[in-house]
């Protein structure tokens, strides 16, 4: 038998990739962490990258795994780089909290030098340049700011419950609506009014620019949800194939609008305290990050942190807002007891409930939408690198285990899984808000809840997610009753191509017409 030079080849080739194979399977084996088997090579995500399965169903199925269930934490391969997953609360405490500083950074990463709008911006930049641009971004969502931004969410609200008036009627006094498309047109709305002081107009207009283009940052077709996974899984890949962070169709909306708005209000000398305006100050000031290169905060990197507020918003907040009307629509007797809440309220301040009572006197509304976030978080895991200073080679994890981190080994939290875990929340598939009133807090153990993350590299949205929520769930519950309808879905299963959850079904519901109040 003759062989040719394509056969060396391909045997070569072979046999470099069964090196690594039994390199990355040794690993965990040689470093006595229990592991999940995995496709030599692939690694244990390469069902997610393909989109056979939902991550947030392949995460519940490694951490419920026989061979890792007994133990704080389980080794993975992500393609050929080995990652941690934590399971054991007091461990996701140290690291995210205790020694935080040695975890400050998220693995996925986007190309500095193609994607200024991906990578400056505060989901993906790495510390040092990561805590000067929290600092300088923070000043933007502070209680003052949020309190001056509830009349705008208030009137999106009322545009929200006006276009459901104006459906067509099933039965007298009964509306039909699907939750995820209204959520995502209402928050769509809101973030670009607060923010930008702009109208996008998407629940009135269904070819509204600013939802066209928000709808394909999260519409993952193939190409696109490669593109993600690549983000998350194989970064290293990203600069190479010229992979942006925003479809580039959105990102050229979005820096058109940004840079329009600002433009125009630095010539009307126009102020409305938003978002754009502490762009525009921070401009103004010089205000620079970097530590021996300083990158001013002007043009392309402005419009950074404008498009990541949006991304980071619209779609996290609709999705928690969705899931609660759902379970709303599903427990009957929960749904009571919050319009009962809604009553009181509308009977002592009439139909605007100011913002100190939304956030201080309606504490069933609280326990609801954080029983929502515990049963669907948006993300399926948190995610950190490990960071270590110069000459410092790994991290120890002593007293859990003598497994030392190596330097910039990805860590994940697998939120999902947590939160669903019978061992910190009993009945964990139940819809139970109970759980969050007041008496209950202290039987949930710390690190056992993050739907907005953990630690300093926590959500900076979180509040103004939670206020729009509220807000939303007022409007709609004070004017409607919701009730199934012949299409709400009883169990829900999870799209495989979306890393933030997604049900595959409509949240169909019926809107009963039964106003809380004087009309
Ligand atoms: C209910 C709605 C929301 C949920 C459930 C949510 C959830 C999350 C989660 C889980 C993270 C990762 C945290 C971590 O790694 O520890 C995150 C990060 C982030 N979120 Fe949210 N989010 C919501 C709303 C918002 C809103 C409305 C905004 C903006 C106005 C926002 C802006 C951000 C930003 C900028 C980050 C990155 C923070 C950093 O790395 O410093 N989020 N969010």
């Amino acid at each position: 038998m003759q062989l040719t030079v394509s056969d060396i080849l391909l045997a070569a080739l072979l046999l470099v990739i069964a090196y690594f194979g039994w390199r990355k399977q040794n690993y965990w084996n040689r470093v006595g962490v229990p592991y999940i088997p995995e496709i030599p090579v692939i690694g244990n995500f390469s069902t997610i990258f393909l989109q056979c399965h939902s991550t947030f169903s392949y995460i519940e199925h490694i951490y419920h795994h026989t061979r890792t269930r007994a133990s704080d934490f389980f080794g993975v391969n992500i393609f050929i780089r080995p990652a941690l997953v934590i399971r054991n609360p007091a461990l996701i405490k140290k690291i995210t909290c205790t020694d935080a500083s040695l975890f400050l950074n998220r693995q996925m990463c986007a190309d500095q030098f193609h994607d200024a709008i991906g990578y400056y911006n505060l989901i993906m930049i790495k510390d040092p340049l990561w805590k000067q641009l929290r600092g300088l971004l923070s000043p933007s969502v502070t209680s003052a700011k949020l309190k001056r931004m509830e009349r705008f969410i208030e009137k999106v609200g009322d545009d929200m419950v006006a276009s459901l008036d104006v459906l067509p009627k099933v039965r007298p006094n009964a509306r039909e609506t699907e939750f995820k498309e209204l959520c995502a047109r209402f928050t769509t709305d809101v973030i670009a009014s607060t923010f930008f002081g702009m109208q996008a107009n998407s629940l009135k207009d269904e070819a509204s620019e600013f939802r066209y283009y928000g709808r394909k940052i999260f519409e993952y077709g193939p190409a696109r949800g490669m593109t993600m996974a690549s983000f998350f899984f194989m970064p290293e890949l990203v600069p190479y194939l010229r992979l942006k962070l925003f479809p580039r169709d959105t990102e050229a909306f979005l820096k058109t609008v940004i840079q329009q708005e600002i433009a125009r209000r630095e010539q009307n000398n126009e102020n409305r305290g938003d978002f754009i305006d502490s762009m525009i100050a921070l401009k103004n000031n010089n205000a620079t990050i970097g530590v021996t290169e300083k990158i001013p905060l002007q043009g392309d990197i402005l419009v950074a942190q404008a498009a990541t507020f949006y991304m980071a918003s619209f779609e996290t907040t609709s999705s928690v807002l969705s899931f609660a009307l759902y379970e709303l629509t599903k427990n009957p007797d929960v749904q009571a007891r919050l319009r009962e809440e809604i009553r009181s309220m509308i009977d002592k301040y009439g139909k605007i409930i100011p913002y100190e009572a939304l956030t201080n006197e309606m504490p069933y509304l609280g326990m609801v939408i954080s029983e929502t976030a515990r049963l669907y978080p948006v993300l399926p895991f948190l995610e950190r690198q490990c960071t270590l200073p110069e000459g410092v080679t790994g991290y120890k994890l002593e007293p859990f285990h003598d497994f030392v981190i190596p330097n910039g080994m990805p860590v994940l939290i697998p939120i999902y899984a947590i939160h669903r875990d019978p061992q910190f929340f009993p009945n964990p598939h139940k819809f139970d808000p109970e759980r969050f009133a007041k008496e209950n807090l202290d039987q949930i153990q710390p690190c056992t809840y993050m739907p907005f993350g953990v630690g300093p590299r926590t959500c900076l949205g979180s509040h103004f997610g939670t206020l729009q929520i509220k807000v939303a769930l007022v409007k709609l519950l004070s004017k409607y009753r919701i009730d199934r309808s012949s299409s709400t879905p009883d169990v829900l299963t999870y799209r495989k191509n979306a890393f933030t959850l997604h049900s595959n079904e409509g949240l169909y519901a019926d809107l009963i017409e039964d106003s809380l109040g004087n009309e």
